[in-house]
């Protein structure tokens, strides 16, 4: 008997390139190794245009690929049937419905296609959209309407659920019952493939992150561990007759020690703040981006005068 694959997705040296030798070509993936197991969350973050879309993509079976290997559910999307499509949910980043059929209709219609679907009066609730459950598609929100997405989405009790910028369009509150929505997804055993642009929502969400830069992975890690290290080391901050110094050092007890003994006579030392790095700040670190929050550019010990007060 063939042992079960651990992985819901294995994905290795994916490519896919854009345009035409006149045109000109744009590698949008180059080169990707991805794997998911089976129910884990696994949040994929990257700038616009770094291949997310792509790559889910052609995951879904959407789009085909130039080069690599990718399995999902056991297969490779490019010949899966439609018990494959079954067991999969897809929550496409644009998907503009302006049908006539209420939202009911709709996400009962999209049932009646699965062997095991959930209910979809459920499903409706789940969603937060259960007062608008007689309303024509067409009259919804864009909010509302990506939220019927997400109930189209997970109707057919999918295994493995794509949701490429799922929030969009979401007021906070919605986030927060769309993130209650995932984790429950999750703890009925749901894996689920996510990509977005909000670090909360990766933070809160995802057992891992992969951050896409450029068609390839950069970083891959825990929302806690992303970067290693190195790049959560703490930042202590202060105020030097009128120069913002900063030292990143793991021992910022130490370097606060430092800064009172050598202080005025008051004892105080001006505008001394202790920060760690964001899921925020190493994301922006590793797309090559400065953070607004914090300097990480000096090595522990150093004094850092480059961020001068105005
Ligand atoms: N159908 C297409 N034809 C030509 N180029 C495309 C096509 N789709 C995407 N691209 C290009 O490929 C690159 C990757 O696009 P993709 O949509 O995969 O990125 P993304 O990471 O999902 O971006 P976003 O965060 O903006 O959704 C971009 O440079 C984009 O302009």
């Amino acid at each position: 008997m063939q042992t079960p694959d651990p992985l819901a997705v294995r994905v290795r040296g994916l490519r896919k390139r854009y345009g035409s030798a006149r045109a000109g070509f744009k590698n949008a993936v180059a080169g990707l190794d991805l794997d998911v197991a089976h129910g884990e969350i696994v949040a994929v973050l990257g700038p616009n245009g770094a291949g997310k879309t792509t790559t889910v993509e052609i995951l879904e079976g959407f789009r085909d690929r130039d080069d690599g290997e990718v399995v999902v559910l056991g297969e490779d999307p490019r010949h899966a049937g439609r018990g494959w499509r079954a067991r999969i949910g897809v929550v496409m980043q644009d998907s503009r419905d302006m049908s006539e059929l209420t939202v009911l209709e709709k996400v009962r219609a999209a049932a009646a296609s699965y062997p095991d679907a959930r209910d979809p009066a459920e499903v409706i609730a789940a969603v937060g959209l259960a007062e608008k459950a007689k309303a024509r598609t067409r009259g919804l929100s864009g909010g509302q309407r990506r939220r019927l997405d997400v109930a189209l989405g997970i109707v057919g009790r999918p295994e493995l659920l794509f949701l490429d910028e799922p929030t969009t369009g979401f007021d906070p509150q919605a986030r927060r019952s769309f993130w209650d929505l995932v984790t429950a997804l999750r703890d009925d055993g749901t894996t689920i493939l996510l990509t977005t642009h909000y670090l909360d929502e990766a933070a809160q969400l995802a057992d891992r992150v992969v951050v896409v830069h450029d068609g390839v992975v950069v970083a891959s890690g825990t929302p806690e561990t992303l970067g290693g290290p190195e790049a959560r080391t703490p930042v202590v901050g202060w105020d030097d007759g009128g120069v913002r110094r900063t030292e990143r050092t793991d021992r910022p007890t130490a370097a606060v020690a430092r800064l009172i003994a050598g202080a005025g006579p008051d004892g105080e030392v001006p505008g001394l703040s202790v920060t760690r790095p964001t899921l925020e700040d190493v994301y922006l670190s590793l797309i090559g981006e400065t953070s607004t929050t914090t300097d990480t550019t000096t090595d522990g010990g150093d004094v850092d005068s480059s961020r001068k007060a105005a």
